[in-house]
């Protein structure tokens, strides 16, 4: 039996994860993937042509680069409905307006009438009944602290660049806009619990939790049909 039937994951699932810059989306995506053989949505940041001149210069390209990622977005949610599923996703369509747009805007290096034009754009092609959501987000939180450090160690130069006051913004950010989050179901994982770098059976916890939290999930839904 392989670890999807062992954990009783749907074949067909999508699972997408998210979280702050840093806390650890790609190596979950790729550790869960893996296991269970699925397929994997990734953020591209090196061919990214707007995120090195972003971070120079955020007012400049703020409202390019959210115009790039939701085009890159959709095109990976066609990807995964025409394989079917069976995929995971490496950050959520969600975060790009509920964090980094509005935390942009807020900021004032959006104008308003760019963040006006993203967001209607936005609405109306992710929010309606016409496109898939999720089956589950799996929501990574961690302490700003262990977020910081790992951001340092993977050395990425534009992120080091940029004031920690930035990242502690979007900390706090994500997690009020995950307490408000209702587009899909949402399971939070606390990476002080989990060490998929160093311990070989981390992922196979997850998958426990992400096992029984569908079928949680499924059974609802059979109840609310019936
Ligand atoms: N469990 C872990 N323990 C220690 N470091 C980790 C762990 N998971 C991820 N990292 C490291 O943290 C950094 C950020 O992880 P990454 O998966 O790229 O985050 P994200 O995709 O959320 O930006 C990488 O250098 C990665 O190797
Ligand atoms: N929507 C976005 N707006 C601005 N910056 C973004 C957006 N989505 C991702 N990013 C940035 C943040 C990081 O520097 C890289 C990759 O994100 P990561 O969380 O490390 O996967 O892109």
């Amino acid at each position: 039996m392989n670890l999807r039937e062992k954990y009783q994951i749907p074949h067909d699932s999508v699972i997408t994860i998210a979280g702050t810059v840093g806390v650890g989306k790609s190596t979950m995506t790729n550790a869960l993937a893996n296991a269970l053989n699925f397929r994997t949505s990734l953020e591209k940041v090196d061919t990214n042509p707007y995120l090195d001149k972003f971070y120079a210069d955020f007012e400049r390209w703020s409202f390019h680069l959210q115009i790039y990622f939701l085009a890159e977005r959709f095109k990976e949610q066609k990807r995964i409905f025409e394989y079917g599923g069976g995929f995971i996703q490496d950050r959520s369509i969600y975060e790009d307006t509920g964090i980094f747009a509005k935390m942009h805007h807020e900021k004032g290096t959006m104008t308003p009438v760019d963040y006006e034009t993203y967001s209607s754009l936005f609405e109306s092609m992710v929010m309606t009944p016409y496109f898939p959501h999720p089956d589950l987000l799996i929501y990574l939180e961690g302490s700003f602290d262990d977020v910081v450090d790992r951001i340092k160690n993977r050395g990425r130069p534009m992120e080091q660049q940029t004031p920690l006051a930035y990242w502690q913004e979007m900390h706090e950010r994500y997690e009020k806009w995950i307490n408000s989050f209702n587009s899909c179901p949402i399971l939070r994982i606390n990476i002080a619990d989990y060490d998929l770098i160093n311990d070989q059976n981390a992922v196979e916890s997850v998958l426990d939790k992400v096992g029984h939290f569908i079928q949680q999930s499924r059974k609802w839904e059979t109840r609310l049909i019936k």
